[in-house]
């Protein structure tokens, strides 16, 4: 078991570390936008090349990942990760960040799925909902404390320098995972399918699952409310609606990533507890979506506002039983292609459903509140569809009672 937890210690690790690297030029927006002499839409075409190229990096990890095993690309993704960001503290010409931030989020495209991938394969199916939950949580708190940190480091020491130390601890991540993290036993360890013929077969036992599909959707949509709210309109809505300071607007909206990383731990340890998945996951959407409608409707204190979205965070975390039900429909060899995929559908909803809030708010006169009414729209969607995916368990996902060994 030391194997494994290390296995599942440097997983997370590094997903933290890339959830940093992707938050980190937010940190300091108008000085690095001034440094390389960019508008702000230059700016954010600059710290957006990091998605361009994790969204649909993440079919690609899943395939190799689950021909190839999970070592490798841990080593690379982390070095590339690592490289990008010190190529980014290191120059002043704006091509060479830009080739640093591609860079950055080619590696960091690794970890998450990555780190899903070690958990099912190091350890019993019935740990799993949790484990991965706890990756999840790693990375949300670390991106909440981080970015606090950070920040204060950035105003103090620059951050160029915030960003070579960053680029430093993620070489101390590859050289962890060099020295320390060993393959689990995976058909990946016996696979000699030639790799077309993988790809081929993976990608239609994936694309072609309406199961998969399904639960793709529901993670989509149930995962919304984190990156339309949380992470783009929240702020701004509690500014103009409910007329909270900046510094006060943003500490409510904390709460939801607070939430989520608690929600996320409980609602998989209760998940394997009772050896289910989908009414969790049915119950979490319709309580995500009432602690919304409470907070973006009622007149509220601060601190009512707070704890609700700590609520809405909470429930929110549940969704991460989504990547559970899919994988364990299907058979081990496919389980990265599947959890990448759910991954894939999931953060793309982002670039639906942020402009869409935005211009629905622009339609109705700057009014966020009616905009973001679409947050308990998608998690009353995600509840309806899950009422009709099929609670099904591969026999791969059914434990033996043994304890998974090396490759
Ligand atoms: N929880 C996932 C996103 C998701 C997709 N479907 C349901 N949830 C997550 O945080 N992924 C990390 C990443 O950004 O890749």
């Amino acid at each position: 078991m030391r194997a494994a937890w290390i296995a599942f210690v440097i997983g997370s690790s590094f997903f933290l570390f890339e959830f940093v690297a992707r938050i980190e030029p937010s940190l300091d927006t108008g000085t690095i936008a001034g440094f390389f002499g960019l508008s702000d839409s230059g700016f954010g075409t600059l710290s957006s090349l990091f998605f361009w190229i994790y969204a649909p990096m993440q079919i690609v990890v899943g395939l190799v990942l689950d021909r190839y095993g999970a070592r490798k690309f841990i080593l690379g993704g982390s070095l590339c990760c690592a490289a990008g960001v010190l190529l980014f503290a290191a120059t002043n010409v704006v091509g060479i960040a830009a080739a640093g931030r591609v860079l950055t989020g080619f590696g960091a495209s690794f970890a998450f799925v990555s780190a899903l991938w070690l958990v099912n394969h190091w350890f019993a199916p019935e740990r799993f909902a949790m484990l991965s939950g706890a990756v999840n949580a790693v990375g949300m708190v670390g991106a909440a404390i981080g970015a606090v940190a950070l920040s204060d480091l950035v105003t103090a020491a620059g951050w160029r320098l915030v960003f070579a130390v960053t680029g430093l601890v993620g070489l101390g991540i590859f050289a962890a995972a060099f020295l320390f993290l060993r393959e689990p036993r995976s058909p990946a360890s016996d696979a000699d399918t030639r790799p077309v013929e993988h790809v081929r077969q993976s990608l239609a036992t994936v694309l072609g699952n309406g199961r998969i599909w399904a639960l793709s959707i529901v993670g989509m949509l149930y995962y919304m409310p984190v990156n339309v709210y949380a992470g783009l309109w929240g702020t701004t809505e509690l500014v103009s609606d409910h007329h909270r300071s900046q510094i006060a607007a943003e500490t409510i909206v904390s709460m939801v990533f607070w939430g989520m990383a608690l929600g996320s731990i409980f609602g998989g340890w209760v998940s394997d507890l009772l050896g289910h998945r989908k009414y969790l996951v049915l119950g979490g959407a319709v309580l995500t979506g009432l602690a919304y409608t409470t907070a973006l409707y009622l007149p509220l204190s601060a601190f009512a506002e707070g704890a609700l979205l700590l609520a809405a965070g909470f429930f929110g975390g549940f969704q991460m039983l989504t990547f559970a039900m899919a994988k364990e429909g299907e058979a081990n060899d496919v389980v990265g292609t599947v959890v990448a995929f759910v991954n894939m559908i999931g953060i793309a909803g982002a670039l639906i459903f942020q402009p869409l809030v935005g211009y629905l708010a622009d339609a109705a006169g700057g009014n966020f509140a009616l905009a973001l009414g679409t947050v308990p729209a998608c998690t009353a969607l995600a509840a309806l569809i899950v009422l009709f995916v099929p609670e099904y368990r591969h026999p791969d996902h059914v434990s033996d009672g043994g304890t998974a060994q090396p490759a």
